[in-house]
Protein backbone atom coordinates (compact mmCIF):
# COMPACT_ATOMS: atom_id res chain seq x y z
CA UNK A 1 0.00 0.00 0.00
CA UNK A 2 1.13 3.48 -0.56
CA UNK A 3 1.75 4.67 3.03
CA UNK A 4 1.92 8.38 2.63
CA UNK A 5 -0.90 9.32 0.29
CA UNK A 6 -3.25 6.80 1.19
CA UNK A 7 -3.86 6.48 5.13
CA UNK A 8 -5.76 8.44 7.22
CA UNK A 9 -5.78 8.36 10.70
CA UNK A 10 -7.58 4.99 12.90
CA UNK A 11 -10.99 4.69 14.37
CA UNK A 12 -10.32 6.09 18.56
CA UNK A 13 -9.25 3.77 20.94
CA UNK A 14 -12.42 4.17 22.71
CA UNK A 15 -14.30 3.61 19.70
CA UNK A 16 -12.52 0.25 18.97
CA UNK A 17 -12.93 -0.83 22.74
CA UNK A 18 -16.30 -0.38 23.08
CA UNK A 19 -16.96 -3.00 20.03
CA UNK A 20 -13.84 -5.65 21.06
CA UNK A 21 -11.64 -6.61 23.05
CA UNK A 22 -8.10 -4.86 21.88
CA UNK A 23 -4.86 -5.95 22.50
CA UNK A 24 -1.87 -3.11 21.69
CA UNK A 25 1.38 -3.68 20.52
CA UNK A 26 3.70 -0.70 20.67
CA UNK A 27 7.42 -0.62 19.50
CA UNK A 28 9.50 2.13 20.99
CA UNK A 29 11.68 4.45 18.80
CA UNK A 30 10.19 6.55 16.68
CA UNK A 31 6.47 5.67 17.99
CA UNK A 32 6.07 6.19 21.74
CA UNK A 33 9.46 8.46 21.41
CA UNK A 34 10.61 10.97 19.38
CA UNK A 35 14.15 9.98 17.51
CA UNK A 36 17.08 11.40 18.72
CA UNK A 37 20.78 12.03 17.38
CA UNK A 38 22.00 8.66 19.38
CA UNK A 39 20.53 5.36 21.24
CA UNK A 40 20.93 6.98 24.64
CA UNK A 41 20.04 10.32 23.83
CA UNK A 42 16.25 9.95 24.02
CA UNK A 43 14.23 12.26 25.60
CA UNK A 44 11.18 10.34 27.64
CA UNK A 45 7.81 12.19 28.60
CA UNK A 46 7.71 12.03 32.55
CA UNK A 47 6.50 8.72 33.82
CA UNK A 48 6.40 6.81 30.58
CA UNK A 49 6.28 3.72 32.83
CA UNK A 50 3.23 4.42 35.08
CA UNK A 51 1.45 5.72 32.22
CA UNK A 52 1.70 2.43 29.82
CA UNK A 53 1.43 0.35 33.06
CA UNK A 54 -2.36 2.40 33.30
CA UNK A 55 -3.17 1.57 29.89
CA UNK A 56 -1.89 -1.85 30.28
CA UNK A 57 -4.70 -2.03 33.27
CA UNK A 58 -7.67 -0.22 30.83
CA UNK A 59 -6.97 -3.18 28.53
CA UNK A 60 -7.24 -6.26 30.90
CA UNK A 61 -3.47 -6.53 30.65
CA UNK A 62 -3.23 -6.64 26.75
CA UNK A 63 -0.40 -4.61 25.86
CA UNK A 64 2.78 -5.14 24.86
CA UNK A 65 6.00 -3.23 24.30
CA UNK A 66 7.80 -4.74 20.83
CA UNK A 67 11.31 -3.38 20.32
CA UNK A 68 14.69 -3.48 18.36
CA UNK A 69 16.22 -2.62 21.82
CA UNK A 70 17.01 -4.92 24.69
CA UNK A 71 14.53 -5.41 27.10
CA UNK A 72 17.43 -4.23 30.10
CA UNK A 73 17.76 -1.42 27.62
CA UNK A 74 14.52 -0.27 27.94
CA UNK A 75 13.97 -0.91 31.63
CA UNK A 76 17.31 1.10 32.08
CA UNK A 77 15.63 4.32 30.00
CA UNK A 78 12.05 3.26 31.56
CA UNK A 79 12.79 1.87 34.70
CA UNK A 80 10.90 -1.51 36.02
CA UNK A 81 8.65 -2.69 33.20
CA UNK A 82 5.11 -4.08 34.31
CA UNK A 83 3.79 -4.85 30.59
CA UNK A 84 4.48 -7.47 28.54
CA UNK A 85 7.75 -6.63 26.28
CA UNK A 86 9.34 -8.12 23.57
CA UNK A 87 12.93 -6.95 22.98
CA UNK A 88 15.89 -7.41 20.63
CA UNK A 89 13.14 -7.19 17.26
CA UNK A 90 11.17 -9.80 18.68
CA UNK A 91 13.45 -12.74 19.68
CA UNK A 92 13.42 -12.20 23.72
CA UNK A 93 9.60 -11.98 25.36
CA UNK A 94 8.39 -11.54 28.81
CA UNK A 95 4.79 -11.83 30.31
CA UNK A 96 3.66 -8.82 32.21
CA UNK A 97 5.35 -10.77 35.35
CA UNK A 98 8.91 -11.05 33.97
CA UNK A 99 8.30 -14.73 33.03
CA UNK A 100 9.73 -15.89 29.88
CA UNK A 101 8.02 -17.27 26.42
CA UNK A 102 10.07 -19.63 25.09
CA UNK A 103 13.94 -19.52 25.33
CA UNK A 104 15.79 -16.67 26.33
CA UNK A 105 18.17 -16.15 23.31
CA UNK A 106 21.90 -16.13 23.09
CA UNK A 107 24.09 -13.13 22.08
CA UNK A 108 26.29 -13.13 18.82
CA UNK A 109 30.22 -14.35 18.75
CA UNK A 110 32.57 -12.08 20.78
CA UNK A 111 34.43 -12.26 17.74
CA UNK A 112 31.70 -9.86 15.78
CA UNK A 113 31.32 -7.74 18.64
CA UNK A 114 35.45 -7.00 18.29
CA UNK A 115 35.55 -7.08 14.99
CA UNK A 116 32.06 -4.10 14.52
CA UNK A 117 33.86 -2.19 17.53
CA UNK A 118 36.71 -1.68 15.49
CA UNK A 119 35.53 -0.87 12.21
CA UNK A 120 33.37 1.14 14.16
CA UNK A 121 36.63 3.06 15.55
CA UNK A 122 38.30 2.94 12.43
CA UNK A 123 35.43 4.25 10.33
CA UNK A 124 33.24 6.76 12.22
CA UNK A 125 29.89 4.83 12.78
CA UNK A 126 28.67 4.70 16.66
CA UNK A 127 28.79 1.18 17.59
CA UNK A 128 25.72 -0.40 19.91
CA UNK A 129 26.45 -3.15 21.93
CA UNK A 130 22.93 -5.23 22.02
CA UNK A 131 22.05 -8.15 24.65
CA UNK A 132 21.53 -9.96 21.51
CA UNK A 133 22.84 -8.35 18.75
CA UNK A 134 24.79 -5.60 17.54
CA UNK A 135 23.94 -2.06 15.83
CA UNK A 136 26.14 -0.08 13.43
CA UNK A 137 24.84 3.83 13.49
CA UNK A 138 25.17 6.37 11.47
CA UNK A 139 23.02 9.08 11.89
CA UNK A 140 25.56 11.53 12.56
CA UNK A 141 27.14 10.67 8.62
CA UNK A 142 24.24 9.15 6.49
CA UNK A 143 26.61 8.76 4.16
CA UNK A 144 28.30 5.86 5.55
CA UNK A 145 25.64 3.39 4.94
CA UNK A 146 27.11 1.48 1.82
CA UNK A 147 30.30 1.05 3.94
CA UNK A 148 28.80 -0.58 6.49
CA UNK A 149 26.17 -2.26 4.65
CA UNK A 150 29.09 -3.84 3.23
CA UNK A 151 30.67 -4.38 6.05
CA UNK A 152 27.64 -6.15 7.92
CA UNK A 153 27.01 -8.37 4.80
CA UNK A 154 30.68 -9.94 5.41
CA UNK A 155 30.37 -10.45 9.08
CA UNK A 156 26.58 -11.62 8.68
CA UNK A 157 27.63 -14.28 6.15
CA UNK A 158 30.67 -15.36 8.10
CA UNK A 159 28.68 -15.90 11.00
CA UNK A 160 25.10 -17.36 9.82
CA UNK A 161 23.50 -14.14 11.26
CA UNK A 162 20.82 -11.80 9.65
CA UNK A 163 20.48 -8.82 9.07
CA UNK A 164 17.98 -5.91 10.06
CA UNK A 165 17.60 -2.32 8.91
CA UNK A 166 16.16 0.72 10.50
CA UNK A 167 16.50 4.42 10.85
CA UNK A 168 19.99 5.40 10.13
CA UNK A 169 21.09 1.86 11.59
CA UNK A 170 22.34 -1.73 9.99
CA UNK A 171 22.08 -4.37 13.04
CA UNK A 172 23.25 -7.89 12.93
CA UNK A 173 21.05 -10.44 14.29
CA UNK A 174 21.08 -14.03 15.17
CA UNK A 175 18.40 -15.19 12.17
CA UNK A 176 14.91 -16.37 12.79
CA UNK A 177 13.08 -13.84 15.20
CA UNK A 178 10.86 -10.74 14.11
CA UNK A 179 8.70 -8.66 15.47
CA UNK A 180 5.81 -10.71 13.70
CA UNK A 181 6.73 -13.97 15.66
CA UNK A 182 6.56 -12.15 19.08
CA UNK A 183 3.13 -10.73 18.30
CA UNK A 184 2.43 -14.68 17.16
CA UNK A 185 3.57 -15.51 20.51
CA UNK A 186 1.72 -13.36 22.72
CA UNK A 187 -1.63 -13.79 21.26
CA UNK A 188 -1.39 -17.34 21.77
CA UNK A 189 -1.53 -16.75 25.63
CA UNK A 190 -4.19 -15.45 27.72
CA UNK A 191 -4.60 -12.59 28.40
CA UNK A 192 -4.04 -11.63 24.45
CA UNK A 193 -6.30 -14.79 22.76
CA UNK A 194 -8.90 -13.77 21.19
CA UNK A 195 -8.48 -9.93 21.00
CA UNK A 196 -8.29 -7.52 17.91
CA UNK A 197 -4.55 -7.07 18.05
CA UNK A 198 -3.26 -3.24 16.66
CA UNK A 199 0.47 -2.77 16.41
CA UNK A 200 1.73 0.54 15.99
CA UNK A 201 5.36 1.49 14.52
CA UNK A 202 7.21 3.69 12.46
CA UNK A 203 10.22 1.74 11.05
CA UNK A 204 10.94 -1.25 8.64
CA UNK A 205 11.34 -4.17 11.53
CA UNK A 206 7.73 -2.75 11.99
CA UNK A 207 6.16 -4.18 9.06
CA UNK A 208 6.80 -7.50 10.69
CA UNK A 209 4.81 -6.77 13.50
CA UNK A 210 2.17 -4.82 11.27
CA UNK A 211 2.09 -8.81 8.91
CA UNK A 212 1.65 -10.71 12.64
CA UNK A 213 -1.69 -9.20 13.50
CA UNK A 214 -2.90 -8.76 10.08
CA UNK A 215 -2.56 -13.00 10.54
CA UNK A 216 -4.86 -12.29 13.93
CA UNK A 217 -7.67 -10.18 12.16
CA UNK A 218 -5.76 -6.89 13.15
CA UNK A 219 -4.04 -4.11 11.76
CA UNK A 220 -1.20 -1.76 12.12
CA UNK A 221 -0.73 1.88 12.54
CA UNK A 222 2.39 3.59 10.50
CA UNK A 223 3.96 6.29 12.42
CA UNK A 224 5.19 9.18 9.96
CA UNK A 225 5.84 8.60 6.28
CA UNK A 226 6.76 5.50 4.35
CA UNK A 227 6.71 5.16 0.94
CA UNK A 228 5.10 1.03 1.22
CA UNK A 229 3.78 -0.01 4.36
CA UNK A 230 1.02 -2.77 5.37
CA UNK A 231 -0.40 -0.37 7.90
CA UNK A 232 -4.18 0.01 7.56
CA UNK A 233 -3.97 3.56 9.21
CA UNK A 234 -1.25 6.16 9.99
CA UNK A 235 -0.62 8.83 12.78
CA UNK A 236 1.97 11.48 12.06
CA UNK A 237 4.33 11.41 15.18
CA UNK A 238 4.98 10.06 18.64
CA UNK A 239 3.27 13.34 19.89
CA UNK A 240 -0.05 12.15 18.13
CA UNK A 241 0.66 8.40 18.95
CA UNK A 242 0.40 9.45 23.09
CA UNK A 243 -2.61 11.07 22.13
CA UNK A 244 -4.46 8.19 20.59
CA UNK A 245 -3.59 6.12 23.23
CA UNK A 246 -4.76 8.73 25.91
CA UNK A 247 -1.29 8.07 27.83
O1 LIG B 1 12.11 -1.16 17.48
P1 LIG B 1 12.42 0.16 18.10
O2 LIG B 1 11.98 0.26 19.52
O3 LIG B 1 11.95 1.31 17.28
O4 LIG B 1 14.01 0.21 18.13
C1 LIG B 1 14.73 0.34 16.89
C2 LIG B 1 16.13 0.82 17.17
O5 LIG B 1 15.98 2.03 17.91
C3 LIG B 1 17.17 2.67 18.35
O6 LIG B 1 17.79 3.28 17.25
C4 LIG B 1 16.98 4.28 16.65
O7 LIG B 1 16.68 5.28 17.64
C5 LIG B 1 17.83 6.05 18.09
C6 LIG B 1 17.35 7.01 19.17
O8 LIG B 1 16.32 7.83 18.68
C7 LIG B 1 18.45 6.78 16.89
O9 LIG B 1 19.59 7.53 17.30
C8 LIG B 1 18.84 5.76 15.81
O10 LIG B 1 19.31 6.43 14.64
C9 LIG B 1 17.64 4.90 15.43
O11 LIG B 1 18.03 3.85 14.54
C10 LIG B 1 18.08 1.71 19.07
O12 LIG B 1 19.32 2.32 19.29
C11 LIG B 1 18.26 0.39 18.34
O13 LIG B 1 18.93 -0.53 19.18
C12 LIG B 1 16.88 -0.18 18.01
O14 LIG B 1 17.01 -1.41 17.33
Amino acid sequence: MDGKSALGAPPSLRELCDSQRIALFLDFDGTLIDIAATPDGIDLPARLGDRLFALSERLGGRLALVSGRSISNLQDHIGSLRVARAGSHGAARQRADGSLIGQEPTGLPQAVYDALRDFSAEQGFEMESKAHGAALHFRSNPSLEKTGLEFAEQVAHSHELAIKRGKCVIELVRPGADKGGAVRAFMEEQPFVGALPIFIGDDVTDEDGFSGVADKGGFGIIVGDREKTLARYRLSNPEKVHEWLEL
